[in-house]
């Protein structure tokens, strides 16, 4: 017998979330894999929906925004003041993923530079990491490749979902946005991270956003769960997709270049 509460009505997810830009996108499909969909109809998910939580990063810049984006998600709630964040802290969500149970760990990372090493030592074992900046702050963007280097030490790049957020959108002005989405679009591009814009402050994008991220993060693990049972079985190895389009089939290759 479970001794969970049922997943909350609003954590229901029965259709791939479309992703934020097409032109910066992990995967431009608008259902989820068939394979998936098969496996989670026949309650074929392994681990998956059962033991598996998975791990989330979110790393960035000092005071870009990274705890009050989180707060909007799991909380509903908006703070103005700005309260570094020691270390690390962590919120649990649960979702259900074609009616499958599905769990997000979301670490919230220091982004000070003397909290850093603590943070840091948390990395370990990320299924999906976001890399946040602050779409009013140029120098922000810059350094999420210094933020997805010190990520990927700790984490496996070829098995790892990126995606880079721009937060703060509300202060921003329709100009001034669409200078640094063009830098960010072309750094997401090159880190093959799925790219985000939105704000806590209004709450813009950011359930969207964090739909899309336990998405993408349960059709991969719940592809990893069939290709491992697949292979399993001597001559029957399960074909994932030869679509250039699907990145958990061309992650290796892609992802190889990023941090180099
Ligand atoms: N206008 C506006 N302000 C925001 C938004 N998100 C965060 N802020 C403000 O930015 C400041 C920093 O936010 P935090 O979420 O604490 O930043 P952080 O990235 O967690 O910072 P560290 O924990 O030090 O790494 C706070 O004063 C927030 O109120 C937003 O979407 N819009
Ligand atoms: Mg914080």
């Amino acid at each position: 017998m479970s001794v969970l509460p049922p997943v909350r009505k609003d954590r229901i997810i029965g259709q791939l979330p479309k992703c934020f830009n097409r032109g910066a996108a992990l995967n431009t499909e608008n259902e989820f894999h068939s394979k998936v969909k098969t496996a989670c109809q026949q309650q074929r998910t392994g681990t998956v929906g059962r033991f598996k939580i998975s791990k989330v990063i979110v790393v960035g810049d000092l005071a870009v925004g990274k705890t009050c984006l989180i707060n909007r998600f799991c909380k509903d709630v908006f703070d103005k003041n700005y309260k570094a964040t020691i270390g690390v802290d962590f919120e649990m969500e649960r979702f259900e993923v074609l009616g499958v149970p599905f769990s997000l760990q979301l670490w919230d990372t220091a982004g000070q530079e003397r909290f850093k090493c603590i943070a840091s030592t948390y990395y370990r074992g990320a299924q999906a990491v976001i890399i946040v900046f602050d779409l009013t702050d140029v120098a922000s963007l810059e350094h999420t490749r210094q933020w997805l280097e010190d990520a990927m030490k700790e984490n496996d790049p070829t098995s790892v979902l990126l995606f880079l957020v721009g937060t703060k959108k509300d202060l921003s002005s329709p100009a001034q946005y669409s200078l640094i989405e063009q830098d960010a679009i072309k750094i997401a591009d090159q880190m093959k991270a799925e790219y985000w814009a939105l704000s806590a402050l209004s709450g813009e994008n950011v359930r969207d956003f964090f739909f899309r991220v336990a998405s993408l993060t349960f059709e991969a693990n719940v592809l990893a769960e069939l290709e491992k049972s697949g292979s399993r079985r001597i001559g029957e190895v399960v074909q994932i997709s030869s679509n250039s389009n699907n990145l958990y089939a061309t992650s290796k290759k892609k992802q190889s270049n990023c941090c180099q």
